[in-house]
């Protein structure tokens, strides 16, 4: 699919949730959408790393990291096995760490900095539940737009 945000928010606008402009692209790849799934962790990585080991089928995991930048949630090793489990990218309300290696995978990642501190893993967090960040809710299964522009959420398929 071939989209513009700022066109789809001409076109959709009323039926869409704008993220406020908080994140920087980390990916090799800035234009990305797909179906949400949701984790919810903090300072701890463990269901970023299992979530991103499973089959992706072209969706974007959303990550609710708190917003920490005490620790990177996510950098080269899980970026390269969201690649190979065919993820279509990660928005992560958290930090990256790797960003040369990860700028050059295909895949979407936007978060909101680096920092070369990892997280714990004390398998802590959840899964599938609608989280809220940026001035927006991302719920299990609506839809996510980016692009070099920002980000657009819907509750279904534009
Ligand atoms: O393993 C981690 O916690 C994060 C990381 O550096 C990687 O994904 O390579």
């Amino acid at each position: 699919m071939s989209f513009k945000t700022a066109d789809l928010y001409d076109q959709h606008g009323d039926n869409l949730r704008v993220c406020e402009p908080i994140f920087r692209d980390f990916g090799g790849i800035s234009h990305f959408h797909g179906q949400i799934v949701t984790v919810k962790c903090f300072e701890d990585n463990s269901l970023v790393k299992s979530t991103l080991a499973e089959p992706g089928a072209g969706r974007v995991l959303v990550v609710d990291a708190g917003g920490s930048r005490r620790c990177a949630m996510l950098g080269d090793l899980i970026a390269a096995s969201a690649v190979e489990q065919g993820w279509a990218g990660v928005v992560l309300f958290g930090c990256v760490r790797d960003t040369v290696e990860i700028g050059q995978m295909s895949l979407g990642i936007k978060a909101l900095a680096s920092i070369p501190r990892k997280s714990e893993r004390r398998g802590e967090g959840q899964r599938d539940i609608p989280v809220t960040f940026a001035g927006v809710r991302f719920a299990p299964g609506d839809h996510i737009y980016c692009d070099e522009d920002g980000i657009l959420v819907a509750d279904r398929a534009l």
